[in-house]
C-alpha cells in the first residue's frame, strides 16, 4: 500500500504522540455529543451506585477517538485501565491470565474486538455476564471443568467493524455507541487544542484549512498539522498563518476535501474505465491496486459521507458531485 499521508490509520511514529495529545477527561474530549451525554450520564450513575460501569462497546471508522474514549472513561470512573487487542489473545489461558489479573472495577479494553477467535468469545461471555471463568483443567476422560469467580469489571471495546461482530458478543455490551465523523468546526477546535499542546502558535484561519482537509477525522487533523507546523517553521516566522497552510497542503497534495491521490486514482479510475459505474468492490481493488477490504474499510467510508460513492447491488457508482470536483463534463445518458 502506498504511502498516504491521509491514511486515518496511525503508524508505528504516531502512536506514542498520539498519547500525548489524548484529551484526558471527558470536557477536553471535542464532539461526538450524544455519545458524551450518554457516557457522562451512566458514569455518574454507576459512581452514585458505587457500581461498575455496564460493558462498552465504541465503533466507527479508525481515528474518530475510540482508544481515547477508553483511556477517557477509565479516568472518569477512577480506575485502571488494561489493555489489549483480539489478535493478541489465541487461546482461553490468555484471556483468563488477563481477567483474573483484573482489580475491582477495573477497564479492560480489547481494541479490533471483533478480531477474537470464536473460541475466546465463549469464555468472554459468562465474565461478562456473571463475573466468572469456566476453565477446564485436564484431557480426555478425566477432564473437569472449574469455575472462577472474576472481579467485576467493565468491558471496554472497540471496532471499525460492528457489522462483523457475532450477535451475542453484541448483545453483552449494554452501551452501544457509534462514533461519527467530526464536522469542520470541531476539527478546527481539535487542531487548535493540539497545538496548544505543541505550543505551536496558529492564526485561526489557518486551523480552519486543516479542519476542512482533514475528511472528518481527529487523527488526520493531528498529523496535517504537524506537517503544516514543519513547513511554517522552516519558511514563516513560526505563527502558521493561512497561506502556509494552503501552501504546505497543496504540496502535500491534500485537495481541498481531503483527498489524495490514491481516493483521486479509485474515483477518476471509475470514472474512466468504467463510465462512473456500477462497478463491484473486487474489479475496482485489482484496477487500482489494493486490496478490497482497505478500500472498504479505510478509502470508502469518508467518500460515501460526502456523497462521492454510492453503494448499490449492483457495485459502486461515482455521483454527479465528483464530476464537478474533478472539473469533467458529465457522461450524456
Ligand atoms: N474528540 C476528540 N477530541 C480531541 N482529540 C481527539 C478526539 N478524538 C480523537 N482525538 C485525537 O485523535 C487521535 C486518534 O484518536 P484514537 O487513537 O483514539 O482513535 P481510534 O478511534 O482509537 O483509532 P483506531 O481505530 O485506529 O484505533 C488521538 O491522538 C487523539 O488525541
Ligand atoms: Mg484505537
Amino acid at each position: 500500500m502506498d504511502e498516504r499521508l491521509i491514511s486515518s490509520e496511525a503508524d508505528m511514529n504516531e502512536i506514542s504522540l498520539e498519547q500525548s495529545l489524548r484529551p484526558q477527561n471527558l470536557n477536553q474530549y471535542i464532539g461526538q455529543d450524544k455519545v458524551k451525554e450518554n457516557l457522562e450520564v451512566f458514569i455518574k450513575a454507576a459512581r452514585l451506585r458505587q457500581e461498575t460501569l455496564d460493558h462498552v462497546l465504541l465503533y466507527g471508522p479508525p481515528g474518530l477517538g475510540k482508544t481515547t474514549l477508553a483511556t477517557i472513561i477509565a479516568n472518569e470512573m477512577g480506575v485502571n485501565i488494561r489493555t489489549t487487542a483480539g489478535p493478541a489473545i489465541e487461546r482461553p489461558g490468555d484471556l483468563a491470565a488477563i481477567l483474573t489479573a483484573l482489580e475491582p472495577g477495573d477497564v479492560l479494553f480489547i481494541d479490533e474486538i471483533h478480531r477474537l477467535p470464536r473460541t475466546i468469545e465463549e469464555v468472554l461471555y459468562p465474565a461478562m455476564e456473571d463475573f466468572c471463568l469456566d476453565i477446564v483443567i485436564g484431557k480426555g476422560p478425566s477432564a473437569r471443568s472449574v469455575r472462577l469467580d472474576l472481579p467485576p469489571f467493565t468491558l471496554v471495546g472497540a471496532t471499525t467493524r460492528a457489522g462483523s461482530l457475532s450477535a451475542p458478543l453484541r448483545d453483552r455490551f449494554g452501551v452501544l455507541s457509534r462514533l461519527e465523523y467530526y464536522n469542520e468546526s470541531q476539527l478546527k477546535e481539535i487542531v487548535t487544542r493540539t497545538s496548544d499542546v505543541l505550543d505551536t502558535k496558529i492564526e485561526a484561519k489557518a486551523a480552519k484549512e486543516i479542519a476542512r482537509r482533514s475528511r472528518g477525522t481527529p487523527r488526520i487533523a493531528n498529523r496535517l498539522l504537524r506537517r503544516v507546523r514543519d513547513f511554517a517553521q522552516v519558511k514563516g516566522n513560526g505563527v502558521v498563518d493561512e497561506g502556509q497552510a494552503q501552501e504546505a497542503l497543496e504540496l502535500l497534495q491534500v485537495d481541498r476535501l481531503g483527498l489524495d491521490h490514491i481516493d483521486h486514482k479509485l474515483l477518476r479510475g471509475i470514472i474512466e474505465k468504467f463510465r462512473g459505474g456500477p462497478v463491484g468492490l473486487e474489479t475496482i481493488a485489482a484496477t487500482i491496486g489494493e486490496e478490497a477490504h482497505t478500500i472498504e474499510d479505510v478509502y470508502e467510508p469518508y467518500l460515501l459521507q460526502i456523497g462521492f460513492l454510492q453503494r448499490t447491488p449492483r457495485g459502486r457508482i461515482v455521483t454527479d458531485l465528483v464530476y464537478r470536483h474533478f472539473q469533467i463534463e458529465l457522461p450524456s445518458q
